[in-house]
């Protein structure tokens, strides 16, 4: 008989176990490599992200049922996890489905005694219900357990933003994320996919932040051909705005420092139609690699991609060689918890700040290389300020050519010209304001002569 879809979720969420690095590698591995139904795709992700991205708080309730867990095996342990967030957030799976399932599971892997305790506490914890946390202190621990979040990251998130901007991050992080794509103008517009696939049956809207962007509310579009034939990207609409206001022009000569898998990059040659240049650099050919792969699937031939480390990009390049630059900076990653839940476990202050001092030098290597009229994008997809807003008025306080572009602000979508997140030094876009990810962008420039002189 064939492996049921809880089974391949428990493989993976044991696997991943409690470092919780690269469960989106082992998804995507065991979707190609299983005959699984599109229905049960759906299900699998949403159990092993669902199960994962609640882990702290499964914890706490687990530790109300069973005395010693940390006596559990492993895979019990997930075991429970999974079962428990299926009772606690999913509607559409009926409770004895969940005890059934966990006890045939805990058959075909442990003896008697594992059963009888997998069945005794889920069917007490049916009976009694799961605790509630409104009386965990201090604060910081109440949320942590609430929200899943490790407390060092909650105390982060206070201190930059105060208690309850902080709660509404980290539970934003919990809801599922709605899906995006780009629309490739090289091959369709955005109007004519949009009718095309509202006949094929899905629910789709324009997005706000991008002329390119369609938001899909229902239906799987990575099983509609147009993923296939390259006429539309996934991509998140914050990252879609990076290409919008990089304010790209036919002809131009662009630097992608930092463009693996090749979401913006492509973005940005599109917008080319395929004219100039977008030279494409990441660390390694590896992920490279996954930059040609899909200006290939797009149709793009004006992408050159190289592996560099980008504060070397000074040895390559004489100074004012490009019209637009973007360094889509490596980051700690706390805008995309949604869709990695793994982040939250794995990163540390330690990881903020080194990657800070890389983005710094990112900064200062690669600003030079833009042309006196050019255009500089620095972006993450995190919520730091260390990473973000700050480090960016670190770069510019310690010079005097080099200016944050006052026009950035002008040429926003309307919508967000008044965002909270609007700083002197760029937009903190947070996950809990239009249902994206959290994304952080500014545009720099050389300082401009002023007319009063
Ligand atoms: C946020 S991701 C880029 C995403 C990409 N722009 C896109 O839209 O698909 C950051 C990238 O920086 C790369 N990276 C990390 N350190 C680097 C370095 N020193 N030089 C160049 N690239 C680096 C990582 O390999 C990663 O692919």
């Amino acid at each position: 008989m064939s492996k049921t879809v809880r089974a391949h979720a428990l493989d993976v969420l044991v696997k991943v176990g409690d470092n919780g690095a690269f469960s989106h590698l082992l998804i995507d591995q065991t979707l190609k490599s299983n005959d699984l139904e599109s229905r049960d795709q759906g299900l699998f992700t949403e159990l092993v992200y669902g199960t994962l991205n609640r882990k702290l708080t499964l914890a706490y309730d687990l530790d109300q049922f069973v005395k010693k867990t940390s006596k559990l095996q492993s895979w019990v342990k997930w075991l429970l996890y999974l079962s428990f967030y299926q009772l606690k957030y999913l509607d559409k799976v009926p409770d004895h489905a969940v005890v059934n399932e966990a006890v045939e599971l805990a058959k075909k892997r442990g003896h008697q005694g594992i059963v009888k305790l997998v069945n005794g506490v889920l069917r007490q914890a049916l009976r009694q219900g799961f605790p509630s946390y409104g009386e965990i202190e201090p604060e910081t621990k109440r949320l942590s357990i609430e929200t899943s979040t490790p407390e060092w990251l909650i105390e982060r998130w206070i201190d930059s933003y105060g208690l309850e901007k902080a709660e509404q991050i980290a539970k934003a992080q919990l809801i599922k994320a709605d899906k995006s794509v780009r629309v490739n103008p090289l091959k369709m517009s955005r109007d004519e996919v949009k009718q095309c696939l509202t006949e094929d049956g899905f629910d789709v809207e324009d997005s706000p932040f991008s002329s390119k962007g369609l938001i899909i509310n229902t239906g799987n579009i990575l099983k509609h051909p147009y993923f296939e034939e390259g006429i539309v990207t996934i991509q998140d609409q914050t990252s879609m705005l990076v290409g919008e206001m990089m304010a790209v022009k036919e002809g131009q000569t662009i630097l992608d420092s930092c463009s693996a898998p090749g979401g913006k990059s492509t973005d940005l040659a599109e917008r080319l139609s395929n004219t100039g240049h977008v030279y494409s650099y990441d660390l390694h050919e590896k992920k490279t690699s996954l930059v040609e792969k899909k200006a290939e699937q797009l149709g793009l031939i004006n992408m050159k991609t190289k592996a560099m480390d980008a504060r070397k990009l000074d040895q390559v390049f004489e100074p004012k060689t490009f019209d637009r630059i973007l360094i889509d900076a490596p980051c700690s990653g706390f805008g995309v918890i949604r869709t990695k839940p793994d982040i939250k476990y794995t990163k540390t202050n330690e990881d903020v700040l080194n990657l800070s001092m890389i983005q710094f030098d990112m900064l200062a290597t690669i600003m030079p290389l833009l042309k006196e009229d050019g255009k500089l994008i620095y972006s993450t997809c995190t919520i730091d300020p260390t990473e973000n807003e700050a480090l960016v008025a670190e770069f510019l306080s310690g010079q005097t050519r080099y200016e944050v572009d006052p026009n950035f602000f002008t040429e926003l979508p309307d919508f967000l010209q008044n965002s909270a997140g609007i700083t002197p030094f760029g937009l903190q876009i947070f996950p809990d304001e239009y249902q994206t990810d959290g994304f952080f962008l500014t545009r720099l420039q050389y300082k401009q002569a002023t007319d009063d002189m």
